[in-house]
């Protein structure tokens, strides 16, 4: 069993954008910038968005916060949006999801200018996806594709059993691993709460990518021996031996599953720095577009 360490491979894909960063300033003059918009005072948004701005100031990007409290309007978020694409030096537009319940979510993400939609949510950027055009890919699934990448994993023919059909992960995922590219070219089979026999569609699957949100839902006797296991939970449950007064769980039971696994991330440390690292590596796309 080895373990898929994002620490580690989210550490060489930043590496690898500081380097590209110093080149497109000294080329273009031009320094990445992405703008998040974060909406109300949601505990674990709040600290996902400082990691995506930290990890902007790690490999020499900008970045702005911009905050709305929980009843802002929906006309405040859109004009907002409006004016981030009408900013030239502004490459990137993240809206940190969920949104307040009486927000119009689609309707936010449908008014940013596709070649700003580093999240790859835009439906411009979901239709180039599923042609296989160039496109921004959603960053969860593509940060897992960047480390499957690294280590070099043989996906060909493989069936992959994804587990979440939500729009940010489970459905890109599956669209990604179905097509001819490396990694890629897997019979994928999508799942979801309203499947039958799932156990015995999970102990097929010689990839399991478990996205559905419920911590330690993956079990070992749902497993096929060698299988590589994806982990993209990231529940915080009350634990009172932490700081913080919670630990992060991931959808897969770790210590049955991982001995039975040839390659498994682990969560924390897996499959979430890799999103931020996707981010990342989007907002340069973004950036290098702005200046063709
Ligand atoms: N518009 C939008 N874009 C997103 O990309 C987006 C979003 N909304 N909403 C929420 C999800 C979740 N997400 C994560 C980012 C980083 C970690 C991450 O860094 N995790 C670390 C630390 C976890 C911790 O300690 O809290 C780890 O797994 O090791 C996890 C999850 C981005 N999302």
């Amino acid at each position: 069993m080895e373990i898929l360490s994002g620490k580690i491979v989210a550490e060489a894909v930043k590496t690898q954008i500081t380097a590209d960063t110093i080149l497109h300033k000294n080329n273009t003059g031009i320094t990445p910038h992405l703008a998040a918009i974060l909406i109300g005072n949601d505990g674990a948004s709040e600290t996902y968005v400082a990691s995506k701005i930290k990890n902007c100031a790690d490999v020499g990007f900008k970045s702005t916060l911009i905050r709305f409290d929980g009843d802002a309007s929906q006309a405040a978020i859109e004009a907002a949006i409006v004016q981030l694409n009408n900013d030239t030096a502004v490459h990137g537009i993240l809206v940190q999801l969920p949104l307040p319940k009486h927000i119009n979510e689609q309707q936010i993400i449908n008014l940013i200018n596709p070649l700003k939609d580093v999240d790859g949510f835009h439906p411009i950027s979901i239709g180039n996806m599923v042609l296989g055009n160039a496109s921004f890919i959603p960053a969860t699934p593509y940060g897992i594709m960047l480390m499957l990448k690294h280590y070099g994993i043989d996906t060909v023919g493989k069936h992959a059993v994804v587990i979440g059909r939500s729009n940010i992960v489970g459905r890109p995922m599956s669209i990604l691993l179905s097509q001819a590219t490396n990694p890629g070219n897997c019979t994928v089979t999508l799942c979801h709460s309203k499947t039958q026999n799932l156990k015995a569609i999970c102990k097929e699957a010689d990839i399991v990518i478990a996205a559905l949100g419920i911590p330690g839902f993956l079990k070992a006797d749902m497993v096929k021996e060698g299988a590589i296991i994806i982990d993209v939970g990231i529940t915080r449950v009350a634990d009172s031996s932490k700081k913080t007064g919670f630990a992060i769980k991931g959808d897969v039971d770790f210590d049955a599953v991982a001995p039975k696994a040839s390659f498994i991330t682990p969560v924390p440390g897996g499959v979430g720095l890799m999103t931020i690292a996707a981010l990342l590596t989007n907002t340069l796309t973004a950036a290098k577009l702005a200046a063709q």
